[in-house]
């Protein structure tokens, strides 16, 4: 039997919707929803994607109170349609968005942080976002619109002091770029809250120690790509069949009586890291929160460590990753 655990893991607590309820796991509209969106003919570009709005309607009704956007996926109009679907008060959801300052050729769309914010209010149609992200710490002149790491985290402060963003915080961010943005903070009231960066067993590290440094500075890491091992792995080009985690995974689900998705979600929790995932999938759905309900041993969370460090797999970012 494993221990009913009633609570979400301590961290995980710390974050709440503006109405006080603790915020779950989140629920993703990027990845294949960006490039569905980006992929539609001409004349369809402005209508909504109703797989996505039907996709977060259950996500909510299910129990997820925790939404991921973010400018570049242009998922905004869907967000603000499942929340109006939904008939759930604005002030019991958690909203993330995040300001994207370009990415190797893709031009930022914004001026920076304080035009984004403007538009992603009118779009989400709310007056704040509860968690305002900025999405890579990969300024480039040729792209960022004369924005940097600096100028960004200056504005994204002014957001939070006009009220428009609750929490603030950065995705994919080195040590390195932590450092930088603290000192343009100042006091700690405004270092980032949270840091969205890939995880899983497989990628315990976006970058060195960035797990470690962010934790013993109060940042919540949030795990995109949580379910990577399950799905993406890949070797030249090729889908591997047969990597180091899988018959660990199969062992486990046994031993708790869970799907290999619930144990890598669980896992994540307890390593402090709040998972962001998706699934269309209605019974994955209602697994996904399941991962509240049970818990691993520490023994079991140190073997899915050990087996998953003997085999380094990045999914996003490669090229930026190299050095850092
Ligand atoms: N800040 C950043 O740079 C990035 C942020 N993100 C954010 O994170 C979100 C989630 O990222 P993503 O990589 O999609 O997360 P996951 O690792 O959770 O992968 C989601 C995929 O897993 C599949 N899946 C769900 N349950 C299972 C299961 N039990 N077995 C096998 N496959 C399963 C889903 O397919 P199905 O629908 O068939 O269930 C879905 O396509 C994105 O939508 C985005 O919001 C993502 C990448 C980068
Ligand atoms: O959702 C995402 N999918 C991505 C793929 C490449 C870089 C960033 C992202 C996202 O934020």
């Amino acid at each position: 039997m494993t221990k009913a655990v009633t609570k979400p893991v301590k961290l995980t607590q710390n974050f709440t919707t503006k109405s006080g309820i603790p915020i779950t796991i989140g629920t993703g509209t990027g990845t294949k929803w960006q490039w569905l969106k980006k992929g539609r003919p001409e004349d369809q570009k402005d209508t909504l994607v109703t797989e996505l709005v039907d996709q977060l309607l259950l996500a909510l009704q299910n129990g997820y109170n925790h939404i991921d956007t973010a400018e570049v996926y242009t998922t905004h109009p869907e967000v603000a349609e499942a929340v109006k679907k939904s008939g759930i008060p604005r002030e019991d959801l958690f909203i993330t968005t995040k300001y994207s300052p370009g990415f190797r050729t893709f031009q930022a769309l914004s001026k920076g942080p304080t035009d984004f914010i403007d538009t992603a209010l009118k779009e989400l149609q709310t007056d704040y976002v509860d968690l305002f992200l900025i999405h890579s710490p990969f300024f480039d002149e040729a792209v960022s619109r004369g924005q940097t790491l600096e100028s960004s985290w200056a504005e994204v402060i002014e957001a939070k002091k006009a009220g428009k963003v609750r929490e603030i915080g950065v995705s994919n961010y080195a040590k390195p770029h932590l450092e930088k943005i603290f000192k343009v903070a100042g006091s700690t009231e405004f270092y980032p809250k949270v840091n969205q960066i890939e995880f899983h067993p497989y990628l315990q590290n976006q970058s060195k120690d960035i797990v470690k440094f962010a934790q013993e500075n109060d940042i919540l890491i949030e795990a995109y790509g949580p379910l990577t091992p399950l799905f993406r792995i890949k070797k030249d080009g090729k889908d591997v069949e047969d990597h180091p985690l899988k018959p660990l995974l199969q062992e486990l689900s046994e031993k708790y009586g869970k799907t290999d998705a619930q144990i890598l979600l669980r896992y994540t929790l307890q390593k402090g890291i709040l998972p962001i995932t998706t699934s269309t999938k209605v019974e994955r759905i209602k697994q996904s929160l399941e991962v509240y309900e049970f818990e691993i041993t520490a023994e079991d969370v140190a073997k899915i460590d050990e087996v998953g460090a003997s085999y380094p797999f990045r999914q996003f970012f490669d090229q930026e990753y190299k050095n850092l």
